[in-house]
């Protein structure tokens, strides 16, 4: 297995032969292993980051190398289920995953694919076209994971799922990442939802990288800190340098800051906890903040060089 499962330089793509950057500029590297949060709002340029890696469409400056390859020559490695699902509505449940089995003779997990869709107690004679949207993003699941992929590049893929089905499908996705050391990319607008199963965050605004990294080191590199507001009128009110202040707050008497800190945090603020939901909201709320990458190390990686890489791989870009 290649170390890096996803490296992008300077990639960009625009729909239009005029400007309209739909992503631009984009250099992240996302290490084999991951479980990957791919967050951003509406627009940011996610599905078009998907559709790059998944070789579906072509970059129009810039490059991105998956499995060590060209996107389109890794294919047959790489399990991918976009946002509206394409399958064939025609075909009957059972006649989809023996596509699918047909399709990946040397690599198909049938009980996989088997028990992903018994999971939703769904009739293998039903036709696809009849099932919900929810059956639907089943099915396309079952047949992205039983392809046994390196690499599975999931847009928005809980989106049409009951709550059940949410917990279940996603127990299954990372007990596959964990058995087989699949890498998962995974978009959604449902922090609650990647918190407790990334190990990766890549936050894209605005069709650039916000934030890259893996989530341990990004929270590291961030303090959430209150202190009081001392009559200040405004959060601008507050000068935190040398730090780098991502937002600052002022509720009542005090002020709350999200800052990066650059040496020992200011006397009489207090540090609170920091979490991943709290980092991407933050960021959300202040587009011009500026974007870290926090260059992750592959898991194979030894712990000396680990500490080493950690302590030089922190690039900042106004
Ligand atoms: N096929 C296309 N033709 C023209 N413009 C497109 C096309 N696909 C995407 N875009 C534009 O590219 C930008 C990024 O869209 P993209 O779908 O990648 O965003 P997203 O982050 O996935 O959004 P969402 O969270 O709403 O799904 C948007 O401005 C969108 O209008």
């Amino acid at each position: 297995m290649t170390s890096s499962a996803i490296e992008a330089t300077g990639l960009a793509k625009t729909f239009r032969r005029r400007g309209g950057w739909a992503l631009r500029d984009c250099t992240f590297q996302l290490p084999a292993g991951r479980v990957c949060a791919l967050v951003g709002p509406n627009g940011a340029g996610k599905s078009t980051l998907l559709a790059l890696a998944a070789g579906l469409i072509a970059p129009s400056e810039g490059s991105v190398t998956v499995l060590g390859g060209h996107p389109a020559h890794v294919r047959p490695r790489v399990g991918f289920v976009s946002q509206d699902k394409p399958l064939h509505p025609q075909l009957t449940v059972a006649e989809t995953l023996r596509m699918g089995a047909d399709l990946n003779p040397d690599s198909w997990d049938a009980a996989t694919a088997e028990r992903v869709v018994a999971g939703g107690e769904l009739d293998l004679g039903a036709r696809v076209r009849s099932l919900s949207g929810g059956q639907r993003t089943r099915v396309a699941l079952a047949l992205a994971l039983a392809k046994r992929p390196e690499l599975l590049l999931l847009d928005e893929p809980m989106a049409a799922l009951d709550p059940l089905a949410r917990h279940e499908l996603m127990g299954t996705l990372m007990a596959t990442a964990a058995q087989y050391g699949t890498t998962i990319v995974m978009s959604s607008h449902v922090m609650a939802e990647l918190e407790d199963s990334c190990d990766h965050l890549l936050l894209i605004g605005d069709g650039r990288v916000r934030l890259s990294g893996d989530t341990d080191d990004l929270l590291a590199a961030h303090a959430l800190i209150t202190g009081p507001a001392r009559g200040a009128a405004a959060p601008a009110d507050f000068d935190l340098a040398p730090h780098t202040t991502v937002e600052s707050r002022v509720t009542g008497r005090q002020v709350t800051a999200l800052v990066r800190p650059e040496g020992p945090l200011p006397d009489g603020w207090q540090t609170r906890e920091l979490s991943l939901e709290d980092l991407v909201l933050a960021h959300l709320r202040n587009p011009a903040a500026p974007p870290l990458t926090l260059r992750a190390l592959p898991a194979s990686a030894s712990p000396q060089e680990a500490t080493s890489a950690s302590a030089m791989s922190q690039e900042t870009t106004a």
